[in-house]
């Protein structure tokens, strides 16, 4: 599929702090795309040169195949920023359709829209009151809106999530996965990996500026796999096990996590279980979550406990 956004030798630096140091990246149409890192890694940077408000000290931004033009993109972006950008006094019927008429739609095309989705997503009362009077989650949710309302072909999320109780977090998660199947592409920036994990196609992890790792997230996870394998095991035998093609590397009644050994694989585990008499009820690979994967990219620095408490 062709990249919706392409992301040159970008730099950026704020006095002597590298903010963005020569990172490059490419983002599929279509995509649902984890900008991911700890705080301070750059990711905001990165966003605010995709979306304009910075230019980049070097390197180049392509959006739909073309050198990225604010005036002309912006129209195509849709950003909704960590830190919340709404008139509290004003109400928020009236805020919606000022910021939907912002992106070039009609004031019909906007009222339309608004109540499509007030109405998806349970905000039919809402039209009278405050922004002030809101919730932070409700200040959340209708910032979502109002950022995928015009069906930009970019959304660029920071942390929507935050705020959100489990059961508006998942309106708000089907509602990504609808806009990436209806052909938008969603950026989703966080630290919280789990997330990531859950709802995007593709990942970029950046840390002190620079990109270190790249892929789609079940190809990141093949690639730091580490042979790991559970079984669940009925049979004396089971207890026993030792052959040339595993190591036990844990085992508690009934369960095992093996590790096969090089030149072996998961057939000669399973034959040697069902050799020995025993009663395999289970067997899976053991993948390795992205938090695993970034802490031991960064093992031993204060940005490997820092995610470990995020874990924790
Ligand atoms: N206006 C600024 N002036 C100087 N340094 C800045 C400025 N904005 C950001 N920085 C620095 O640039 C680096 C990247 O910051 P950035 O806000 O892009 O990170 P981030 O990944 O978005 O972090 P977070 O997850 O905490 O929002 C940090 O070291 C930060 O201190």
């Amino acid at each position: 599929m062709s990249p919706i956004l392409e992301v040159q030798h970008l730099k950026k630096y704020y006095a002597t702090q590298k903010a963005v140091d020569d990172i490059s990246f490419s983002i599929p149409s279509g995509s649902i795309f984890g900008l991911l890192g700890p705080n301070g890694a750059g990711k905001t940077t990165l966003l605010r040169m995709i979306t304009g408000i910075f230019f980049p000290d070097s390197g180049q931004i392509l959006f739909d195949g073309r050198p990225f033009q604010p005036e002309t993109d912006l129209v195509h972006i849709g950003y909704m920023p960590e830190e919340r950008g709404l008139y509290k006094k004003m109400k928020i019927g009236d805020q919606a359709l000022y910021l939907a008429r912002l992106k070039g739609l009609s004031k019909q095309e906007a009222s339309e829209k608004i109540r499509y989705w007030f109405g998806k997503l349970d905000m039919d009362t809402w039209y009278n009151k405050k922004t002030q009077d809101l919730s932070k989650g409700m200040g959340q949710k209708l910032q979502f809106v109002t950022t995928i309302l015009h069906r930009p072909k970019l959304i660029i999320l920071d942390e929507p999530f935050s705020g959100l109780d489990p059961v508006n977090a998942n309106l708000i998660k089907d509602e990504i996965y609808e806009l990436a199947r209806a052909g938008s592409t969603v950026i989703f920036s966080t630290h919280r990996m789990e997330q990531v994990e859950e709802i995007c196609d593709r990942i970029v992890l950046v840390n002190q500026g620079k990109k270190i790792l790249d892929g789609t997230v079940a190809g990141v996870k093949q690639d730091f796999k580490e042979n790991l394998y559970r079984l669940d095991v009925a049979g004396a035998a089971a207890a026993n096990g030792a052959h040339p093609s595993f190591d036990i590397v844990q085992q508690n009644a009934g369960s095992l996590v093996l590790r096969i050994n090089n030149g072996y694989s998961s057939n000669d585990v399973l034959s040697y279980y069902i050799g020995q008499g025993a009663l395999v009820s289970s067997f899976q690979e053991i993948l390795p979550s992205l938090n695993d994967i970034f802490i031991k990219l960064v093992e031993g620095t204060p940005l490997a406990r820092q995610f470990q408490n995020v874990q924790a």
